[in-house]
């Protein structure tokens, strides 16, 4: 099929170049989209419709549409409605399927199947799942990869959830929340490609290797066009060049600010004291002070933006003046009400009442200026929070300041403030319960008219405003009826691993079960005490030893031990990578410190000294929700190395 649309001539059917060039993008669109088919199977699934309106038929199922040559279908989308069956169906609820069949291959050739025939009681059917777990024991080398052979049912009810609500994720690690929210957007682009393609997707993760690690699968499952970004991307309107300490950030990232700026920004509209004298030929036209007052004040009541009210507003003051021409005999037309309303004097006069305000200036004052914050923050923060949130010296420029994340997003809201910010048609939040109230806003905003996916784990929150519920961070989001969905079924963290991570649970997060493992490999797991000597020495054994197994090798440990580590594999002549770098059969140890683990995964992972990586954080909840995250990296193997005692909440 690949060449049948490379071999199409487009110069028949486009009647001129603008078609053309269009057509010739849609065509160059679609060769990338099938350019990886030629190593990918084309179906994994097949359906035989016993019943209902495909009654006789037979389905393959594959990540495609693929024609004949003469153009009937040989193999359906899996995103088709007709495939639906293929990831619910079951023997209490067969939905007309009488035989479910999974294709399994090896290197590309198809070496296995599974049959389950739904409707026919007699039938005994191979042990089911025997693919799933062939396919979620498979060594992870490379980026992450699409799962759409292998969906589950809770899974499948979320990525084909409608585009219109909102839903929300609560998962354990390894649940596939990651996994669900790509193959969600990839859905709702089948569905409602037109609108979608218009609107816009965007995919949202916590840091850049995160995105480096997601970015191939939306391509691999044919869709082309989903951004990717992070929140700090997102919201990139001044130059980011300090950090702020855990207090004025959670400040910053509260809701509240989002009033303080409000009223800081509306604070620029004044009260007329002088009323608006327009001059044309021989006559002057006078507003006077009362009527300027209702025009503002009625513009202030509309509910749009300041940006919008400022530009509405010289058209009011020409209609007052036209009223006047008019009650006085004249009779104006459009072009003299735009002409007035481009007036000198009207343009003072609007100047004057809604002065233009620049948005990163006004974050700027705010976080200078003593006096303005305390007007306009008052009965809103303390003082203790007014003095938090100042910057320690007053700022000169917007060029010069020094911007943190947090001040960004300030920007971001004093931005929408003025002028709206474009909604996109979908948008997919993952690792969502790190975000603050007012990142949150700045995600929501981009999905006021569509909707959303929010993927997280409170139990993985790691900073000092992590989401304490999924309900709070949803209303911050602008979507407070979006329906909370929790998986519990874990397909990368083999039992033994998950369970000791758990102990971890009633200390950070004592309102989640602990996630089930699908895994049947118990995991190979150990923890081994070691002198404080040979720590070093030990872990850097420990990884010689992982990288004898197949698969990639990830080392997480804290900060404060990279350089220790980093010295001692170049002294021992192993090579690294730097997490979201792909591994390949020849690079696969990944030194990961422990704040960039969060949604990576690697088949062995050596866990150096989790006393320093709860340390590494600056209270011991969040400490213990780091190791919580490190603990729940491994698909295989996993090796603690410790020199200090381990936390107390991880013994028996
Ligand atoms: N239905 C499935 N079939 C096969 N593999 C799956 C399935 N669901 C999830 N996986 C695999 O399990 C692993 C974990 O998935 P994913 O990263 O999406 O989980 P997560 O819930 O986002 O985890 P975390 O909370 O750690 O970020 C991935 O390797 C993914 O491909």
């Amino acid at each position: 099929m690949r060449a049948d649309v490379e071999a199409l001539d487009i110069r028949d059917v486009a009647a001129n170049w603008v078609n053309a060039a269009v057509l010739q993008t849609q065509v160059g669109e679609r060769i990338a989209a099938l350019a990886d088919l030629a190593h990918t199977p084309l179906f994994f699934g097949r359906l035989d419709y016993g019943g209902g309106d495909h009654a006789g038929h037979r389905y393959y199922i594959g990540r495609r549409h693929v024609h004949d040559a003469a153009g009937d279908p040989m193999v359906v989308d899996w995103r088709a409605p007709v495939s639906q069956p293929f990831y619910r169906a079951s023997r209490r609820d067969p939905q007309h399927v009488a035989l479910r069949r999974r294709f399994g291959y090896t290197a590309g050739e198809l070496t296995a199947y599974e049959d389950e025939h739904l409707t026919d009681p007699a039938a005994a059917d191979a042990p089911a799942g025997a693919l799933l777990q062939r396919e979620i024991e498979r060594p992870r080398v490379g980026p992450m990869r699409d799962i759409v052979a292998t969906i589950q049912p809770e899974q499948d009810e979320i990525v084909r959830a409608g585009v219109e609500g909102t839903v929300c994720v609560q998962g354990a690690p390894g649940t596939g929340k990651t996994a669900v929210g790509l193959h969600r957007v990839a859905f709702l682009l089948y569905a409602h490609r037109e609108r979608l393609a218009r609107t816009g997707t965007l995919v949202i993760g916590p840091n850049a290797s995160f995105l480096r690690y997601i970015e191939q699968v939306l391509p691999a499952l044919g869709e082309l066009q989903v951004r990717q970004s992070t929140v700090d991307a997102l919201v990139a309107h001044v130059p980011v060049r300090a950090e702020d300490d855990a207090r004025a950030a959670a400040v910053k990232g509260d809701a509240r600010m989002a009033e303080v700026l409000r009223r800081a920004l509306w604070s620029h509209v004044g009260e007329p004291d002088a009323p608006c004298v327009v001059v044309r030929g021989s006559r002057r036209w006078r507003v006077a002070t009362d009527e300027l007052s209702a025009v503002v004040a009625e513009l202030r009541e509309r509910g749009i933006r300041y940006g919008a009210a400022r530009e509405a507003l010289p058209q009011r003051i020409a209609h007052a003046v036209l009223v006047r021409m008019e009650r006085a005999g004249e009779a104006p037309d459009d072009r003299t009400q735009n002409a007035v309303a481009r007036d000198a004097a009207v343009k003072a006069t609007v100047k004057s009442l809604w002065p233009p305000v620049d948005p990163a200036k006004l974050v700027l004052r705010l976080l200078s200026d003593e006096g303005f914050l305390a007007t306009h923050a008052d009965g809103l923060l303390t003082a203790d929070e007014q003095k938090a949130v100042l910057w320690p010296k007053p700022a000169r420029g917007v060029k010069s300041a020094p911007w943190t994340p947090a001040d960004a997003v300030l920007v971001d809201e004093a931005s929408d403030l003025v002028s709206r910010t474009p909604s996109l048609g979908h948008v997919v939040l993952d690792e969502a319960q790190d975000l603050s109230p007012m990142q949150y806003r700045a995600v929501g905003r981009r999905c006021s008219t569509g909707s959303a996916t929010v993927l997280g784990d409170l139990a993985q929150g790691t900073t000092p405003w992590s989401t304490a519920g999924w309900a709070e961070a949803l209303a911050h989001l602008g979507k407070p009826d979006a329906a909370v969905e929790e998986l519990t079924r874990g397909f990368r963290v083999p039992r033994h691993v998950i369970d000791y991570a758990s102990r971890l649970l009633p200390a950070i997060a004592p309102e989640l079960a602990p996630a089930t493992s699908v895994r049947e490999s118990p995991g190979d797991f150990a923890v081994r005490p070691v002198p404080a000597a040979e720590l070093t020495d030990a872990v850097v054994a420990a990884c010689r030893e992982a990288l004898t197994r197949e698969g990639s090798v990830g080392l997480i440990a804290a900060a404060a031990r990279l350089p220790a580590l980093t010295a001692a594999l170049d002294a021992a002549g192993l090579p690294y990578l730097d997490p979201g770098e792909e591994t390949t059969p020849t690079a696969r140890l990944t030194l990961v410190p422990a704040t960039l683990a969060k949604g990576l995964e690697y088949d062995s992972v050596v866990l150096d000294e989790p006393a320093a990586i709860v340390d590494g954080e600056p209270d011991t909840r969040t400490g213990l929700r780091r190791l919580y995250v490190t603990l729940t990296r491994a698909v295989t193997a996993l090796t603690v190395l410790h020199a200090t005692p381990l936390p107390q909440e991880l013994a028996d």
